[in-house]
Formats: C-alpha cells, sequence, structure tokens
C-alpha cells in the first residue's frame, strides 16, 4: 500500500470480485428467508462499487458472503482468483461497520494498531503504522486521545484506519456514514474518496442514499427486494476528483432519477 501516490487511474478492469449465481436462503425453526436470488456480479480491481437498495433488500448479506462470514446456499464467489475463504485468511479483506465498534478504555492509536497487535506485530512496528493510518484519515493529532473524546464521524474515520491496518485489498463498509448528520456524511465522503485515491484498493460499500452512491461510486449496484436481487447496474461518468460542487450538477440529478427509475422498474 503506497500512501503517498496523489492520483491513480482505478479502473484496471482486473476482476477482483466474481459473484455467480448466488442464493442465499436463511432457514430457522420459525423462518425460512429468500434473501439473495440468482445475484452475478464482477467488481473490478481498485474499482468503487455501492450495493444501494432499500432495507432487507440482502444488501448486507451480500457484503457478508463477500467476507466469507457467511457462505452461500447456492452459487460461487471468487476474489483475486482464490475462493473467499481462501481470501479471509489470507486478510485480503477490511470491514467497516456502520457502529464504528471500538474500544472504549484503548487510546485511538491503540485501537487502530489492535489488528497488528493479534498478528504479533512489535510494539514500535505497530506504534509506526497506526500513526501513519491516522495521518491518512487526518486524525494524527488524537492519537493519544480516547474514542469517547470523539465525534462520531471521527470514530468511524479511527475505524477506517483500523480497517487499513492489514493494508487489505478489499475494503468493505456497511453503511459505515448512516448514523451521522448530514453535513459530517458529505464531508467524510469526500475524504473517504481522498483515502482511496491513496490506497488505490477495491471498496465495496452498502448505502441507502441514491445521492452518496452516486457521489463516491464508479458504478452502483441496485439491489430490490423479496427475494434480494440485482436489478441495474448503474455507471458513474462524473470524473474524478468528485467536489462538492457536482452534487448540485444536471448531470448528477439525472443520475438520481435514472437510479429511481431502476427502483420503479422492479
Ligand atoms: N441471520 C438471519 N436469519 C434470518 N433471516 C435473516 C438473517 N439475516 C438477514 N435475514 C433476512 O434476509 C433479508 C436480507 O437482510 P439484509 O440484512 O441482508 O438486508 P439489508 O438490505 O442489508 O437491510 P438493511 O438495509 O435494513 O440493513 C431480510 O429479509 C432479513 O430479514
Amino acid at each position: 500500500m503506497s500512501l503517498t501516490a496523489s492520483t491513480v487511474t482505478h479502473q484496471t478492469h482486473i476482476p477482483e470480485i466474481q459473484l455467480n449465481n448466488i442464493e442465499m436462503r436463511y432457514s430457522t425453526d420459525t423462518a425460512d428467508v429468500l434473501a439473495l436470488h440468482q445475484v452475478s456480479l464482477d467488481i473490478a480491481k481498485g474499482e468503487f462499487v455501492s450495493l444501494l437498495g432499500p432495507s432487507g433488500c440482502g444488501k448486507t448479506t451480500l457484503l457478508r458472503l463477500m467476507a466469507d462470514l457467511i457462505q452461500p446456499t447456492n452459487g460461487t464467489i471468487h476474489v483475486a482468483g482464490k475462493t473467499a475463504k481462501e481470501a479471509r485468511l489470507s486478510q485480503k479483506y477490511g470491514i467497516v461497520f456502520q457502529s464504528p465498534v471500538l474500544y472504549d478504555w484503548r487510546k485511538v492509536k491503540q485501537n487502530v494498531a489492535l489488528p497488528l497487535e493479534l498478528t504479533g506485530v512489535s510494539k514500535s512496528e505497530r506504534e509506526r503504522k497506526a500513526l501513519e493510518l491516522l495521518e491518512l484519515v487526518g486524525l494524527e493529532k488524537f492519537a493519544d486521545q480516547y474514542p469517547w473524546q470523539l465525534s462520531g464521524g471521527m470514530q468511524q474515520r479511527v475505524a477506517i484506519a483500523r480497517a487499513l491496518a492489514m493494508e487489505p485489498e478489499i475494503l468493505l463498509m456497511d453503511e459505515p456514514f448512516s448514523a451521522l448528520d448530514e453535513f459530517s456524511r458529505e464531508r467524510l465522503n469526500e475524504e473517504l474518496l481522498s483515502v482511496w485515491n491513496k490506497i488505490q484498493n477495491t471498496i465495496v460499500f452498502v448505502t441507502h442514499s441514491i445521492p452518496e452512491s452516486i457521489f463516491l461510486s464508479d458504478r452502483v449496484f441496485v439491489l430490490s427486494p423479496h427475494p434480494g436481487r440485482l436489478s441495474a447496474v448503474v455507471e458513474i461518468p462524473l470524473p474524478r476528483p468528485r467536489t462538492q460542487e457536482m452534487r448540485n450538477s444536471p448531470e448528477f440529478f439525472e443520475l438520481i432519477a435514472q437510479i429511481r427509475d431502476s427502483f420503479e422498474g422492479v
């Protein structure tokens, strides 16, 4: 992972994640839910994609399948040519959840260094790496504070830094900014793109928000519920770097309308 590159070309068209005909059924004593039905998609190396859809359409399920936290009842998943399990074991993923899940009794830098500690990295190297990651997310001045001393947005930036500690090729993000106010969310969208520009990895981002998915992504995968399935794939041709002004452009509004239409067609 290079933290110094300032501009990169993200779409190299090398398939990084491939899902083929995925079906996911949750069966319990009381319920039998077909959460995903015949989902096939490819994500290129270095691409930023969003999984967008209403509650219950299977976005989190899809993300958990990619991370090999659960296994599909049918279909195959490949990550850089490996199975999802092999990819997980070789630590290709970093995950950021909706809630930052930080340990309040550990300093910010110790939270970021946790994955390194668990894999036996020396204290001095952990400290160096944690400070580098905190600088990446603009929080180097808060390294010695505790999570409860930070705002919700800052806490989520700490969680992003921690998810990047093992230098994952793929960052999976499950509605990381949905608990934040609109202003913080828009600022963090921009900051996330700036981090992505430096680390050049693949990002899969789950959201309910159409504008957020457009602002961030190269492509938006639109999912529809009952059962969850892929109803559209929308290319986002807005130039990069994305700027807040683009949110008010005619192109942006056209993309919003296009994605809304793809929901209405379901
Ligand atoms: N562990 C589980 N056991 C049984 N059903 C489940 C389980 N997890 C999810 N489901 C069901 O699968 C469907 C898809 O759920 P999922 O959480 O993936 O959707 P989602 O699009 O991420 O929703 P949200 O936006 O509300 O988080 C839903 O009907 C949900 O109730």
